[in-house]
């Protein structure tokens, strides 16, 4: 997907973007980066398509998309779950499919309070994990993410970070905002800068090193480790938890200085892969069909 000298003012104000040319191939994970006002939530809104550029081209969008905003404060009776199974429905799928995914995605991001919780219950991050689960309903040949990791808390982090990577690795494209260096050289494979309504290519993320993958659990003499923010942490590509405990790939250069951290916070290594596969249950893209 590619955006030609996009341009966008809202109204007769002024111009919010200028000129922007950038790519976002499949398989990539994109990150755009600048300061408040500068303009990065209304290229992605151009990006996922909710929003026309004022001049300009958007060329090669696929045809599935799944757009998490910045802000999604959704009102309403409904449950997580229903309104997950109506919007499954009106992306294509069965009702039995939809309420299977919906299930499946709410599971896996921990929804406080659970599937039937209702819409208006649920705090920033729990609305912010359905409107992610809302974009991964359909597999997206596009996933983008507005400051995807304000609001989720520590376990999502990890959740999200492997979501990404597993697009990415489907052949989906990536594109998402965020205004941390480490964050965005840990998840993108390129980067651009965004300032004063101008992108420019940041300096390109350091090559992707081979991964190496821990568990960490709790230690057998019953102490209980601190938290840690695993996705946070340098060079770290997914974190998850599962019935073995904590697992985290990690670039192997990195590796060694995951495991002191690990070790000084009270977590034993279950075990340790210099060569793991990759992850399970990988999506793959849909190529047609409705976005
Ligand atoms: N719907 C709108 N109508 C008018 N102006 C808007 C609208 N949306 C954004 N703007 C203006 O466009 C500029 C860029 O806003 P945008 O939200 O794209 O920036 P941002 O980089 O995402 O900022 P932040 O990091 O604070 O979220 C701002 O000056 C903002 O006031």
């Amino acid at each position: 997907m590619r955006l030609e000298a996009v341009s966008k003012r809202y109204g007769r104000g002024g111009w919010v973007l200028r000129e922007v040319h950038a790519e976002v191939p499949p398989g990539a994970t994109v990150a755009f980066t600048g300061g408040n006002g500068s303009g990065k939530s209304t290229l992605l809104r151009i990006l996922a398509g909710v929003s026309r550029p004022t001049g300009g081209a958007v060329t090669g969008r696929p045809p599935v998309v799944g757009y998490v905003p910045d802000r999604f404060a959704p009102e309403g009776r409904l449950s997580a779950r229903s309104y997950l199974t109506h919007m499954g429905r009106v992306r294509g799928l069965g009702t039995g499919a939809a309420d299977a995914r919906a299930r499946r995605l709410l599971d896996r991001l921990a929804l406080v309070g659970g599937a039937d919780a209702q819409l208006r219950t649920l705090s920033k991050g729990n609305a912010q994990k359905v409107a992610l689960a809302q974009a991964l309903l359909v597999p997206p040949g596009l996933l983008v993410l507005d400051e995807p990791w304000s609001g989720l808390d520590t376990s999502a982090h990890g959740v999200l970070a492997e979501i990404m990577a597993e697009v990415a690795e489907a052949g989906g494209a990536v594109a998402f905002t965020d205004h941390r260096e480490a964050v965005t050289r840990a998840h993108a494979s390129v980067a651009y800068a965004v300032e004063g309504g101008r992108v420019r290519p940041a300096e390109p993320p350091a090559p992707r090193a081979p991964v190496a993958e821990a568990v960490f659990a709790h230690p057998d003499d019953g102490r209980v480790p601190e938290p840690v923010d695993w996705a946070a942490l340098p060079g770290v590509r997914a974190a998850s938890g599962d019935a073995a405990g904590t697992r985290v790939r990690v670039e192997r250069p990195h590796a060694d200085a995951l495991l002191r951290t690990a070790l000084d916070h009270g977590w034993s290594v279950a075990a340790l892969s210099r060569d793991p596969a990759p992850p399970a249950g990988t999506p793959t893209p849909k190529t047609g069909g409705r976005a």
